[in-house]
């Protein structure tokens, strides 16, 4: 891999709060074009890593890279490369939304149709309508729009589907992936689980600080931690094995359980359930919340949940 197939390269990155350490040694490397997403509990430091990614806060420590440059010191050509969705366009609430993609289009050099943009978001019948007059889903939508219009390179993504509706999530996650199709690289922070799941090429889990998992979403935590849970009662007492073979497991105690009662036909295994871990289990397991399913984990950092 060379630098320049990164959009994006953190390492060591520090930052402190008073006695807080909210970023503690972060290594974070985004490939260009792929949907990066980035996990953690509320104070992970998810947000102070993504702001000083952004060049909105000074780090303390460490080496950053944002499309080759320092974003501490890099200037408006390197800012127009890169779009950020606000949290919060509450000081625009006058402006209508046309006029608001409109405007924000003007300040880059290579943007897209403002048009297109509005339709893309979803907000072509609430054109005229004024920013304060939205529903919570169509502001995040709009803030969607002001982040994407400008054609950035980059696309950071915080949190974006809060205050969703399933279908508007559906389709903005289709917005999402057209985007990355068309060449957006895209750091996506999110809390749903299967938000994570359905965009992202990687994944990082982060907790106090550091990045303590990274993989598709579909390895995340590694072969043992997807293994699937095959539950049975027996004797009153719950047993249970965890195989990469379920199908093989659930025959062979079938066989076993009718053989020891003396039947040649299956019967019923008290209790049977096959489990498969979901993302959200072992993330959980990761960030060392219990689940029912609770997978083990080894995390980055050594040593296992
Ligand atoms: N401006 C600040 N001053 C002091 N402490 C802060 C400040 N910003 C964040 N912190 C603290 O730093 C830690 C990391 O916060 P950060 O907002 O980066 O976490 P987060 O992972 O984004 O959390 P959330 O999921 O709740 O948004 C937290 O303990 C938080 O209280």
């Amino acid at each position: 891999m060379t630098p320049t197939d990164l959009a994006l390269e953190a390492r060591g990155l520090r930052k402190r709060y008073g006695d807080k350490q909210a970023v503690d040694g972060l290594d974070l490397a985004v490939h260009r074009g792929e949907i990066f997403s980035v996990l953690g509990p509320n104070g992970a430091g998810k947000t102070t890593t993504v702001e000083i990614l952004e060049g909105y806060r000074e780090r303390d420590g460490g080496e950053v890279r944002v499309l080759g440059e320092d974003p501490q010191t890099a200037g408006r050509e390197w800012r127009s490369r890169i779009g950020v969705v606000l949290q919060d366009t509450r000081d625009l609430a006058e402006a209508n939304v046309g006029e608001l993609v409109r405007h924000f289009a003007a300040y880059y050099p290579r943007p897209h149709d403002p048009e297109h943009v509005i339709d893309l978001v979803g907000l072509r019948d609430k054109v005229r309508t004024r920013v304060r007059q939205l529903s919570g889903g169509q502001r995040r939508r709009l803030d969607v729009a002001l982040g994407i219009v400008g054609r950035p390179e980059l696309l950071f993504l915080d949190e974006p589907t809060t205050g969703f509706d399933p279908e508007a999530r559906r389709s903005f996650w289709d917005l999402v992936r057209d985007l990355r199709d068309q060449g957006t690289t895209i750091l996506l922070t999110t809390h749903y689980l299967d938000e994570a799941e359905q965009l992202a090429d990687r994944v990082a889990v982060v907790q106090d600080g550091r990045v303590v998992a990274l993989d598709r979403p579909s390895e995340l935590g590694g072969r043992a931690a997807r293994l699937a849970v095959v539950r049975w009662v027996e004797d009153g007492v719950p047993r249970e094995i965890r195989t990469d073979e379920p199908t093989r497991t659930v025959v062979e105690l079938a066989g076993r359980w009718a053989d020891a009662r003396g039947s040649a036909a299956p019967l019923e295994v008290p209790g049977l359930q096959v489990l498969h871990p979901s993302l959200e289990d072992v993330y959980l397991a990761l960030i060392g919340v219990e689940t029912s399913v609770a997978p083990v984990v080894p995390t980055l950092q050594g040593s296992t949940r």
